[in-house]
């Protein structure tokens, strides 16, 4: 079975996230990209919050989300229960968050990476697993904090 993967954004990251919902797609990955496709100008919070229920109900098992810096829309997911987002700006950190923090959804700065980085970037993600081993202790101690 492909990997299903919720793809969301505000406003500043619209052209990007299609890109990345191509690539994807284009790898055979099941995109469910919920938007926004109007440029008007929206609020990352509830574009975080949507793609983070999806996978935190396991209806996608990864989820990519962009605004400006990223970091707005990746604090929002992180409220979601059981949701592990980190900004990514570089090649390194995007296969660091999967192997050792098993962070379920990437987060991407449209106004701070260009197309071919962020690509890079997505294709280290998906590419990357949990190492399990020392780090599960250390997983299972921040999902502690949310109880
Ligand atoms: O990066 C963001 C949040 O972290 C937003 O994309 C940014 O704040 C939107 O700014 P503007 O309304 O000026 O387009």
């Amino acid at each position: 079975m492909s990997i299903r993967i919720a793809l969301s954004s505000d406003h500043a990251a619209i052209e990007l996230r299609q890109a990345i919902a191509r690539h994807l797609a284009d790898q055979g990955f099941d995109v469910v990209d919920i938007g926004p496709t109007e440029p008007e100008s929206t609020d990352y919070p509830k574009h975080g919050e949507a793609a983070a229920r999806l996978v935190k109900s396991d209806d996608c098992q990864l989820g990519i989300v962009l605004c400006g810096t990223g970091q707005g829309i990746m604090m929002a997911a992180n409220k979601v229960k059981g949701i592990r987002c980190g900004v990514c700006a570089d090649v390194f950190s995007a296969r660091m968050i999967r192997q050792h923090n098993d962070a379920n959804m990437l987060s991407l700065g449209a106004r701070v990476v260009g197309e071919g980085l962020a690509l890079e970037i997505v294709d280290a993600f998906m590419n990357a697993s949990f190492e399990g081993g020392r780090h599960t202790v250390r997983v299972k101690m921040i999902d502690a904090l949310e109880s």
